[in-house]
């Protein structure tokens, strides 16, 4: 009999929700995570930190108050790299500690070292200084995460080169920087040094900014990023970097088309790699993917059915909320009780200002024949949205013309990833219009925004529709 029901390999937000899945189940579980801390790249390098930093950009620079009271505040002094890391400190170390009470709350057991697979249902731990480790298990969880792609052009070791990771070990604010990559980690970066007043150029090979939002939003975000005043570069890509010598001079990067930017710093945002690499899966029959992604069916069982693997490891939408419920979904099927993803996954960025949707956009409803109407509320009409100050939000709708049910939610503006979820808890319940109309929102809030979008739709169902 194998020593553990459950070895899981990574202590990130899948890690921990698989593990906690199996321990309520009464199983037998051990986290083996390489890192002397918990909590992956969502609690150390990626999600809450970079929301942390958001906030302090957005305090530091005053920017929630701009126009509020008839006067533009600049930044309310010149921000230092420790007030802008202070909080992102704070965070993490809160966010370790409560994942390390979580898994010892429920009995699960957790490794220091790296693991890799020996055999199929063979765990070694492997530690500088401490003897191996051998885990045998019944089922094995693969959650080990991504990590920056770290294109070659670019010299890492370089104080004025970064990737998403080391941005958080800056030595000092850059004077200006250029971002390359305008996916979700360049845009929300990008956003973050502009609202600090640095001079920030975003440059991607995609002729449109984060292609997969509604048309309307990707073109309004666009709009609201150069108004914070970040020079956007679609449709290039950096095909050279010249380096001089000596800091100050500036770093000079020849895009395609023969611009050359020039700036103090450099942050490459081009994609993630999944951290398989080294693990042993393929020798044991896993199949891997493009950027070392394991291959895994609606269940996220692999090719070798006892292993399972999650979150980023797997790719797209490498998220943290997917690869929470990615691990559940997993954990329920090896143990017996099959449940089935949330068929709608909300998409929340934190770029300035906030953009977030769930369910269908219009290009897709179009692409697929289905008849629809939309509904806008725009924030500047809404009471709360006068109060706050919030001149460019916007709430759209959309219904399917005949049935009424909503199919799609997109926000842009103030909390628009805290907003969302009304519109998406709707569309899970397979509700739509009249919940909307009979439903008493809170006055004056912005949620009231579906009601007035709800109102729109219904007094011009013409418009909108295909
Ligand atoms: C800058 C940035 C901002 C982001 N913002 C958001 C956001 O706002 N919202 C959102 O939902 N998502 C966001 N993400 C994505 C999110 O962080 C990831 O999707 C999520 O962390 C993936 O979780 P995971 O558990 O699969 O992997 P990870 O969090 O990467 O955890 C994997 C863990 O496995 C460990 N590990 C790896 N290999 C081994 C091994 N061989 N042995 C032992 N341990 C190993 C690693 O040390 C790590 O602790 C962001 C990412 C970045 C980079
Ligand atoms: N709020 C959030 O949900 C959030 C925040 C940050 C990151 N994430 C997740 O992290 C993951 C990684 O994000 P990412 O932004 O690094 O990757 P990404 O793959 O989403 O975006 C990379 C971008 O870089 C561009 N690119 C690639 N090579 C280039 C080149 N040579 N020149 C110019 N542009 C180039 C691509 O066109 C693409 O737009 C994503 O899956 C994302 O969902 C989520």
């Amino acid at each position: 009999m194998a020593e553990w029901d459950l070895v899981v390999i990574g202590s990130g937000p899948a890690g921990e929700s698989g593990a906690v899945q199996a321990a309520r189940m009464g199983k037998r579980v051990v986290v083996v995570e390489k890192e002397p801390v918990l909590g992956g790249t969502a609690a150390n390098t990626g999600t809450l930190p970079s929301k942390t930093l958001r906030e302090t950009a957005l305090y530091l620079s005053g920017y929630r108050a701009r126009g509020l009271y008839g006067v533009e505040t600049t930044l309310l002094h010149q921000a230092t790299v420790s007030d802008f890391l202070y909080r992102e400190r704070r965070v993490k170390d809160m966010e370790r500690l409560r994942i390390g009470q979580n898994l010892q709350r429920h009995g699960v057991e957790v490794l220091q070292g790296v693991g890799s697979l020996e055999d199929a249902h063979t765990v070694v731990v492997r530690r500088e200084g401490q003897p191996e480790r051998r885990l045998t298990a019944s089922f094995i969880l693969v959650a080990t995460g991504s990590s920056p792609y770290r294109p070659p052009l670019y010299p890492f070791g370089d104080d004025r080169v970064h990737d998403s990771d080391e941005v958080l070990e800056l030595a000092e604010l850059p004077r200006s920087i250029v971002v390359v990559g305008g996916g979700v980690i360049g845009c929300e970066y990008a956003c973050m040094f502009a609202a600090l007043g640095i001079p920030v150029t975003l440059v991607d090979a995609k002729k449109e900014l984060l292609p997969f939002l509604d048309d309307e939003f990707s073109a309004l975000l666009a709009q609201r990023m150069s108004a914070l005043g970040i020079q956007l570069r679609f449709g290039h890509t950096v095909d050279a970097l010249h380096m001089p010598e000596s800091p100050p001079a500036l770093l000079q990067l020849t895009l395609s088309g023969g611009e050359v930017l020039e700036a103090h710093q450099v942050l490459v945002a081009s994609g993630r790699t999944a951290n398989t690499a080294g693990l042993g899966l393929e020798e044991v029959g896993v199949r891997l993917g493009t950027r070392g992604h394991v291959e895994v069916g609606a269940t996220y069982q692999t090719a070798v059915p006892h292993l399972y693997a999650v979150g980023d490891a797997i790719g797209f939408p490498a998220l943290a909320s997917t690869s929470m419920e990615q691990a559940r979904v997993a954990v329920l099927h090896a143990f017996g009780a099959p449940q089935t993803l949330s068929p709608i996954l909300p998409y929340g960025i934190y770029t300035i200002p906030e953009v977030s949707m769930a369910g269908e956009t219009e290009e897709s409803l179009r692409a697929k024949g289905i008849p629809y109407v939309a509904g806008r509320a725009p924030f500047s009409t809404n009471p709360r949205g006068q109060i706050i100050g919030e001149q460019h939000g916007l709430l759209k709708l959309l219904f399917h013309r005949e049935s009424w049910k909503l199919l799609g939610v997109h926000v842009l503006g103030e909390l628009a990833t805290e907003l969302v979820h009304v519109g998406l808890t709707a569309m899970v319940a397979g509700a739509g219009a009249q919940l909307f109309m009979e439903t008493c929102f809170n006055y004056p809030t912005l949620s009231e925004a579906y009601k007035t979008a709800t109102h729109n739709a219904l007094l011009h169902p013409a418009s909108g529709t295909r």
